[in-house]
């Protein structure tokens, strides 16, 4: 028989319970959004609309991973300009005819509407390993009428934020609901805020075909180990073998971007003419504080016939 009485104090006196991940929805209407605190101080803020990630702080709340424009539209009149705006089911500009996307605007719709948030998960083992999982929902029969029109096929996404201590991972989950196949692509434009981006290099790239958006979309192979940023970069690193990539400050890695059944990689820095063009990108010079490293699968198409389910995502590590 157990003698409870002589059992350590430590076993037998009821643990205080840790205090859990904190859920909050605050604002309305199209500036909803839904953040995420967890005790140890580490922070993630979702706009309904576009169910975009629009800050995530690590190291105890005190460091913000992600760069956010100053003049970020936050109220839902267009997309944001800075944090993870979730790209589908187009990349870019869409093809000009002959295709399904065709009519549809320049990366989708999917970071211009407003999702449903479908709730939270929590794990709680211990105050070091808490983390907590926040659902977004968006549906074909709640899109705009435009994208519907434009995009007349019966999907649904589903896009888990999951915050944890030093990471950030986010995975779209993607279903065909209708009678017929469909073809999309998908990607998710991370804007990661740097200190200096003379001092940024990028590793994990080597040997890996680019498509150079700024050199006539021509063809390349990296060459070098690290890509370094000196003027205005825009390339699609296409089927990627290796799954993590690193960026590194002042040769010290600061972020690891991990992809998930995604082989594609956008690094896009619009250096400072291209970013003064911009009306929603700001202050000037903030070109020297932001690197898009954008994980997706966007060369070709991904096909999803009738019930089909597609999943792809990322694991942003702070690696401060
Ligand atoms: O201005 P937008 O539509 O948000 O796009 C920003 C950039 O997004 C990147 O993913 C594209 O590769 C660039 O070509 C584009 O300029």
């Amino acid at each position: 028989m157990v003698d409870r009485a002589n059992r350590p104090s430590a076993l037998s006196a009821p643990s205080a319970a840790a205090p859990g991940p904190q859920v909050d929805i605050t604002g309305s209407g199209a500036s909803s959004k839904v953040t995420a605190t967890l005790p140890s101080g580490e922070s993630v803020e979702i706009l309904l609309y576009g169910a975009t990630v629009i800050s995530w702080k690590s190291n105890g709340g005190k460091t913000e991973n992600l760069w956010l424009s100053e003049k970020a539209a936050l109220d839902g009149s267009k997309a944001v300009r800075g944090g993870i705006p979730v790209v589908f089911p187009v990349f870019g500009p869409p093809p000009k005819s002959g295709h399904a996307t065709s009519s549809l605007p320049q990366h989708g719709f999917a970071r211009t509407s407003r999702w449903e948030f479908l709730g939270k998960a929590t794990s709680e083992d211990a105050l070091d390993s808490s983390s907590v999982k926040l659902d977004f929902g968006l549906y074909s029969s709640n899109v705009s009428p435009e994208a519907r029109k434009a995009w007349p096929l019966d999907f649904g996404l589903v896009y888990s934020v999951t915050l944890a201590k030093d990471s950030l991972q986010t995975v779209v989950n993607v279903r065909n609901e209708g009678e017929s196949s469909f073809e999309f692509q998908m990607l998710l434009h991370t804007y990661l805020k740097v200190k200096d981006i003379s001092k940024v290099s990028i590793n994990g790239l080597l040997g890996v075909e680019y498509v150079d958006k700024v050199l006539d979309a021509s063809t390349h192979k990296q060459s070098d180990p690290s890509v370094t940023i000196t003027g205005e970069v825009d390339r699609i690193y296409a089927s990627i073998p290796q799954t993590t990539t690193t960026v590194l400050e002042d040769g010290t890695p600061r972020f690891d971007v991990v992809r998930d059944n995604l082989q594609d990689t956008v690094v896009w820095n619009p250096w400072k003419e291209k970013a003064a063009s911009m009306a929603d990108f700001s202050p000037d010079g903030a070109f020297t504080e932001m690197v898009c490293v954008e994980v997706g699968a966007v060369k070709g198409w991904q096909k999803l016939e009738k019930g089909e389910v597609f999943e792809g995502g990322q694991t942003i590590k702070s690696l401060l």
